[in-house]
Parts: C-alpha cells; structure tokens; sequence
C-alpha cells in the first residue's frame, strides 16, 4: 500500500473543438501536462474559474476521460498501459458523486434500487440487499425510505442516495465534483458533514471539486488552483489562505472576501500590474495582464 493514492505526472488532455463544417477551429488545452499526488485519507480540494478544465482533470483519474499523455497511479500501479480488463478492476475502486443528484439517479428505481444496482455485480442478491440497507442507513434513511422513488425524495435527500451509492460499492477515492453546488445552502452543511463522517469511518480519499471557496476550505487538508488547464498553485489549505503565490489565487481569495468593504477598499487603492512594469527574470512568472487574465512572462 503506498502513501500516495493517486499520482498524476505531465497528464495532458486536449479537445478539438470543431465548427459548424466540420473543420477543427480550435484545441481546448483542458488539462495541460499537471503533475500532482493525492495522498491516502485526504481531501485535496480542486478550484479554478469554469471552463479551466476541473472536471476533465477529475473524470481523467477516474478514465471516463483519456488522457492524451502522461502516466497516471492507482496505488502505485499504473493504469494507462494496463489492459481494458486489467483496468476493470480498478474502476469499483474509484467512484464519483455528481452535482445533480436528480440527473444522476433512475428515475424508476427505488432507493434501495439504486443503491443495491452496483452491489449487485458484486454480490449475491440477499448479500446485496443487506449491504444496500446498511449503507442507507448510514446515510440517514429509515426502512420506510427504501422503496420511496427519487422524486419523493428532497434534493439533499437525493444527493443522499447518490452518496449511499458511491461508497456501496467500498472504494477507496471519490471525485465529488460540485456535489453541494445544486442543493439549498441550508443543506449543503450537511452533505459535507455527512463526507467527512464517511471519510472518517471508511477511510475514503476524496477530490473535491467546488467554487464556494469557503466550503473548500473546511474540507481541504490541500488545495490545487487550476488555471487554463494548469496547475498554477498547491498547497496545503491554511498555507493557500493565509500566503497565497499566485496572482490568480490571489484574486480568487478577494472575489471571496469582497463582500467585506475594508477588503474591497483596499483593493480597489491596489493598482493593476501592466505588463511593461514587469521585470524579466530568469524564472517564469505569472502576472495579470488584464482583468481576470494572466499570462507567464
Ligand atoms: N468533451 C469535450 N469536448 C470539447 N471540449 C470540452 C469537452 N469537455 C470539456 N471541454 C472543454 O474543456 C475545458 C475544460 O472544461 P471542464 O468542464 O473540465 O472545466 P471546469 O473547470 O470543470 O468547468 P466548470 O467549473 O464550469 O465545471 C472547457 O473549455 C470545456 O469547454
């Protein structure tokens, strides 16, 4: 067993974006050449503007996207040069938990349905039920939920379910990407109280995609800040708030607090770098050009 669970180095992957005759007008860099290791046990939290390429990186280590190049570990093993069938059995090992609860759930299938579907590849079909139980149960829900249908059911109660069926299944990493972002605020506490209670008890690893920044850092042991398909900043979650390195984690940290006037003043007295005020020096540096654009120099 290695320390670090998932290991990543100079993965890329590109889209080409077609126009409407079909020619390829552009190449979308979603993830261009990131190096980066989640560790056993922890939560390294994902943030960066949409569009900077997040999800691709998450679906990436989970193969439901693959990469163009660059090797990616599970446990030391590495899984792009493995056979289809040798990578099977890794896919019950790493899980995902959606923004949408309601798009991700059968809308035909019970509660126990749902949870018991993957288990039931796995296990014989008392077995199954059983375990499906257990982990409903796990997640708040009364044998009286069991054979409620998705929309009987509220969106955290929902996302509940989604949550049951991800863990069912006993792996050891979990993409939650966005998984409070479609729920009420009021709930959204308890979706994430509920993940860290499961990462407790199951030993769970998790990369957690959000753009509430203060959800994040509750969750996070760590913190990667993605930018045009880059890693521009890891850290651990108190070194990012407290120092941060980067200009654009920097300006992602004040849209956070902007609500508060002091801050707000003071940034506003801050004048913007221009790019000929830059001096070169040997190593690269990233600066913002204009308004919410930065470029290595
Ligand atoms: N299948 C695809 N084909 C073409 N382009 C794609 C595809 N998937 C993603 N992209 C592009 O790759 C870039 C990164 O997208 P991605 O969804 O990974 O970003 P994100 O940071 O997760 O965004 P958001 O926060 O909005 O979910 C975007 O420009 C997106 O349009």
């Amino acid at each position: 067993m290695t320390r670090e669970l998932i290991k990543l180095e100079n993965a890329t992957k590109y889209f080409s974006v077609k126009n409407n005759i079909g020619q390829t007008e552009t190449i979308v860099k979603a993830v261009d050449n990131i190096s980066l290791t989640i560790d056993r046990g922890e939560t390294l939290g994902l943030v960066g503007e949409s569009g900077s390429g997040k999800t691709t990186l998450g679906r990436s280590i989970l193969q439901l996207e693959e990469l163009d190049s660059g090797e990616l570990y599970f446990n030391g093993q590495e899984l792009r040069h493995l056979s289809k069938k040798e990578r099977k059995t890794y896919h019950k090992r790493m899980q995902i938990i959606f923004q949408d609860p309601y798009s991700s759930l059968n809308p035909q299938r019970t509660a126990l349905d749902q949870v018991k579907e993957p288990l039931n590849l796995l296990f014989d079909k008392r077995e199954a039920e059983e375990k499906a139980k257990d982990i409903l149960k796990k997640v708040g829900f009364t044998e009286s939920d069991f054979t409620k249908y998705p929309r009987e059911f509220s969106g955290g109660q929902r996302q509940r379910i989604g949550i049951a069926r991800a863990v069912a299944v006993e792996p050891e990493f979990i993409l939650c990407d966005e998984p409070i972002s479609a729920l009420d605020v009021s709930i959204q506490a308890q979706i994430i109280n509920l993940l860290v209670e499961l990462q407790q008890d199951l030993g769970l690893t998790y990369l957690f995609i959000s753009h509430d920044l203060s959800m994040v850092r509750y969750i996070s042991d760590r913190i990667a800040v993605m930018y045009l398909g880059q890693i521009v900043e890891i850290g651990s979650t108190e070194q990012l708030f407290d120092n941060p390195q980067h200009p654009y984690t920097k300006k992602l940290l004040s849209a956070m607090t902007i609500a508060d006037p002091i801050k707000a003043r003071e940034q506003q007295k801050n004048k913007k770098v221009q790019p000929t005020n830059i001096p070169r020096t040997k190593e690269p540096k990233w600066v913002e050009v204009e308004s919410n654009h930065f470029v290595m120099v």
